[in-house]
């Protein structure tokens, strides 16, 4: 990736209008409701500010959005054609704090596929509350995005991982959920999505096919697995009792990231597909000296970057023919 800033242009915004791209400022994140009761998160308008910003910055017109994990932003390093947008610069964006996410929005392309990706997500434990951590998800579906190639890095609780494998999310347990924690909470706008979406189709069935037949081609279909993702609030670790826990209600990794971003793309009804990067075993025994830590979560991604830049390219190369067949 050869990163260049380019200077503003004027383009066809999300309405069809010219554009100039403003200077970054802060806009109120409240929103009062019929009843007159005060919201905190992003109206659309707040948000299709955003995206006509972007636009106004850069000729690509992305169809798929890459979430890179923690350590994984090298990801982002084979897009051709980049054009870089620090998140300072963007109206409405929060700033990336955790180490191993730069904090940039990298234009782009993955082949000849027009892409977006974030170098650099937002968590829960940073200090957003959900809505906030999404807001890019919500902007990438008003840059045309249509399908979110959600990546993170996660401890591996089933004991047939092993550090350096790759899950291929094929389910989710929103445990900040079961709390009442959930990003579409609060007013719903139906430009959106429905007030109620389903989510028992989370994880897009042809995708998750698609990439184990892509594994079996790269061979490297030993270390490609799939299973159960959950996000944890964090920032700490879990404790031995805490995994035990969800190991015993059917997850496969932890982490604490993904799930919400998952959950705001499909409600705006974008294909999605997640993979894990298993970066450390949890510790569910006390006989266990091990303790997890950040530094070997991102030496993980290091070790693992040119298989994952291969996978994710090939994917993206196959889900777009996918997108393609089904919107010729
Ligand atoms: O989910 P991503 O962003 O990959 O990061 C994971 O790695 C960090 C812990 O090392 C946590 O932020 C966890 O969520
Ligand atoms: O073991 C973990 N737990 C939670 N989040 C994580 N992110 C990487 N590894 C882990």
């Amino acid at each position: 990736m050869n990163c260049s800033v380019m200077a503003p242009i004027n383009v066809d915004n999300v309405n069809g209008t010219k554009v100039e791209s403003p200077a970054k400022k802060a806009l109120p994140e409240v929103e009062t409701d019929t009843n007159g009761n005060e919201h905190k998160r992003y109206s659309y308008e707040m948000l299709v500010e955003t995206a006509n910003f972007l636009l106004s910055k850069t000729p690509v017109r992305p169809k798929i959005g890459v979430i890179c994990g923690s350590g994984l932003g090298s990801l982002a390093e084979t897009i051709t054609e980049a054009q870089c947008i620090p998140y300072e610069e963007i109206p409405n964006f929060p700033v990336s704090t955790v180490e191993g996410h730069y904090g940039k929005l990298v234009f782009g392309r993955l082949g000849d596929i027009p892409v977006v990706a974030m170098q650099g997500r937002f968590h829960y434990f940073e200090g957003y509350p959900l809505w906030k951590c999404c807001l890019p998800v919500r902007v990438m579906k008003l840059l045309g995005v249509q399908t979110l190639i959600a990546t993170n890095a996660a401890g591996g609780l089933n004991p047939n991982y092993k550090i350096g494998d790759l899950m291929i999310v094929k389910d989710h347990i929103n445990m900040m959920g079961f709390a009442g924690n959930n990003p579409l909470h609060g007013p719903n706008d139906e430009r959106f999505g429905p007030r109620f979406p389903p989510m028992n189709k989370a994880y897009r069935f042809e995708y998750r096919k698609i990439a184990k037949e892509v594994a079996k081609e790269l061979n490297i279909e030993n270390i490609v697995k799939e299973g159960v993702y959950t996000c944890l609030g964090g920032p700490n670790f879990e404790t031995v009792a805490e995994l035990n826990m969800l190991k015993m209600v059917g997850v496969d990794a932890v982490g604490m990231s993904t799930v919400h971003e998952v959950i705001t793309a499909r409600h705006c009804d974008m294909n999605v597909f997640g993979l894990s990067l298993i970066t450390n075993e949890c510790v569910t025994s006390y006989d266990q000296d091990a303790e997890a830590n950040h530094e070997e979560v991102l030496d993980v991604g290091r070790m693992r970057q040119e298989i994952l830049r291969k996978y994710v390219t090939t994917l993206v190369d196959r889900f777009s023919k996918v997108m393609k067949a089904h919107n010729p």
